[in-house]
């Protein structure tokens, strides 16, 4: 059989869920991410990268996805740019330019679900989800550029997280900086998954968590820093959850690139 025979011809669909990891019990973790948005917080160098490579993988084996990439850093995304429909560096200007064409686009898909009288797009629909990714939040809305233009970033940002679920725009959001300046509660609130990383404080914990989870014994500052790629996981309405992330070595996200560029390139033939 020639290597050509082996690749199957469909990916994944991001209707379909999202792996992540496994629980503490050995379950595995996989989050239904469609309709959804996921924060993802804790000091440098708990395993938010990682974790955000396991959620850009499928988005990038998704055919019906166009991938969004904002990198600040320059180096945790870089390595899916080629398979990025849209690739940001540290450029707030840039940043902004795309924030507000995904932002035109969502209004788009409301007046035409409005027009067709549907609450949401599903997966019969002939339109691309669009996944945007952004990694290090701080870094746009606190870092770069003038104070004007962090305002318009978090404004938009808001904006598309509050609004964008249903019309098939689905926000990851990744930051070291676990503070209340960065992540306020009302834009924090808005997200259906967050996941805690090892945080210095009970307070950042709830941060990144919600008000009152530190108490109640869901507290990330508790993880070891040792523990690399352990988070708290919490999904909507329910409680925290200690996982760990699947962890993807560059080797193999350089072949999961090669891979995805031959879907996404059957996508454009078909
Ligand atoms: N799930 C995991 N399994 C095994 N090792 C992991 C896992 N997650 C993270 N690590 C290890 O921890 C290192 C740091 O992880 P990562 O780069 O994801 O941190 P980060 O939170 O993104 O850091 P920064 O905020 O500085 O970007 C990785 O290079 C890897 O060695």
């Amino acid at each position: 059989m020639s290597k050509k025979d082996t690749i199957p011809v469909a990916g994944l669909s991001i209707y379909d869920p999202v792996h992540l990891g496994i629980y503490e019990d050995g379950h595995g973790v996989d989050i239904e991410l469609i309709w959804r948005n996921i924060l993802l917080a804790g000091e440098p160098g708990a395993g938010k990268s990682v974790g955000l490579n396991n959620i850009v993988a499928h988005g990038a084996l998704s055919p019906n996805l166009s991938l969004w990439l904002f990198d600040g850093k320059q180096v945790e995304l870089g390595l899916w740019r080629d398979v990025a429909d849209l690739f940001v560096g540290p450029d707030i200007e840039a940043a902004l330019l795309a924030l507000e064409r995904l932002q035109a686009e969502m209004d788009r898909r409301y007046r035409e679900l409005d027009r067709v009288r549907r609450r949401k797009i599903d997966r019969r629909d002939p339109i691309d989800v669009i996944m945007l990714v952004i990694d290090e939040l701080a870094l746009f809305s606190a870092t770069m550029g003038s104070k004007d233009q962090q305002d318009t970033f978090v404004r938009l940002l808001r904006d598309l997280v509050a609004r964008g679920r249903a019309a098939g725009v689905i926000v990851v959001a990744a930051t070291q900086r676990p503070s209340a300046d960065i992540i306020p509660t009302s834009l924090r609130d808005l997200f259906g998954y967050r996941l805690a990383y090892r945080c210095t404080t009970d307070s950042s914990s709830d941060i990144i968590l919600g008000r009152g989870w530190a108490s109640q014994g869901y507290d990330a500052s508790t993880i070891a820093p040792e523990e690399r790629g352990v988070a708290l996981l919490l999904a909507e309405g329910g409680t925290p959850r200690r996982m760990k992330t699947a962890y993807l070595t560059d080797a193999q996200i350089y072949s999961l690139v090669d891979y995805a560029q031959r879907l996404r390139s059957k996508k454009t033939v078909a």
